[in-house]
């Protein structure tokens, strides 16, 4: 269906059903581990918006949504400055923030917004990503405290990460094996 829009040489990396039951076993966790809590849920936009609408379908927690957006990739394909374009609005004072992200990649946008959250006097700040990639270029000691799957070092698009800010809406995890 999504031959017309995907680049050639394009290949699948993760499949639809590989996503939606690694988002079930998170789901499942959190769970769990918030089932007593009360909760700010905070999607890191632009790529997390689809993995955290999945997600957040899922949750059977007592939870206010609400979103930040932090950049700094652009249409490239590597980071560089990071860039507050968003802050949250609800208070996150003596809340257990969820911090919801498509990708941990450097680690930089996670850390940032998990630094800003605690700023702000949530309770706690955990967070949440959908993949995180292996490499050994990862910033900080910062690292997720959920991650659905582990992916190894390539460019990846779909599910709300984009190529040159394009192809986010693909159901699936993409990648280009010879770029
Ligand atoms: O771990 P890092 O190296 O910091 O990279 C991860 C971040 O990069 C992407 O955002 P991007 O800056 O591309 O903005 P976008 O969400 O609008 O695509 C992605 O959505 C993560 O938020
Ligand atoms: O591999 C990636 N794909 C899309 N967006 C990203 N942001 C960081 N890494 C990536």
């Amino acid at each position: 269906m999504y031959q017309k829009i995907l680049p050639a040489g394009s290949e699948i990396l993760i499949s639809e059903s590989t996503i939606d039951q690694a988002i079930n076993d998170l789901a499942a966790e959190l769970n769990s581990d918030y089932a007593d809590k009360e909760v700010a849920f905070l999607t890191i936009m632009n790529g997390g918006m689809i993995f955290a609408s999945a997600l957040s379908t899922r949750l059977n927690i007592d939870m206010e949504m609400d979103y930040l957006q932090l950049s700094r990739y652009g249409k490239s394909k590597t980071g560089g400055q990071l860039v507050w374009k968003y802050q949250p609005e609800i208070n996150l004072k003596n809340r257990h923030v969820i911090l919801c992200d498509d990708i941990y990649d450097e680690g930089h946008t996670l850390e940032a917004a998990h630094n800003w959250c605690m700023k702000q006097g949530a309770q706690s700040t955990s967070s949440v990503v959908l993949v995180l990639k292996e490499h050994d270029r990862t910033y900080a000691d910062y690292k997720p405290d959920y991650v659905a799957l582990n992916i190894p070092d390539h460019y990846i698009f779909g599910y709300g990460m984009d190529l040159e800010e394009k192809l986010r809406q693909l159901p699936a995890i993409y990648y280009l094996p010879d770029a």
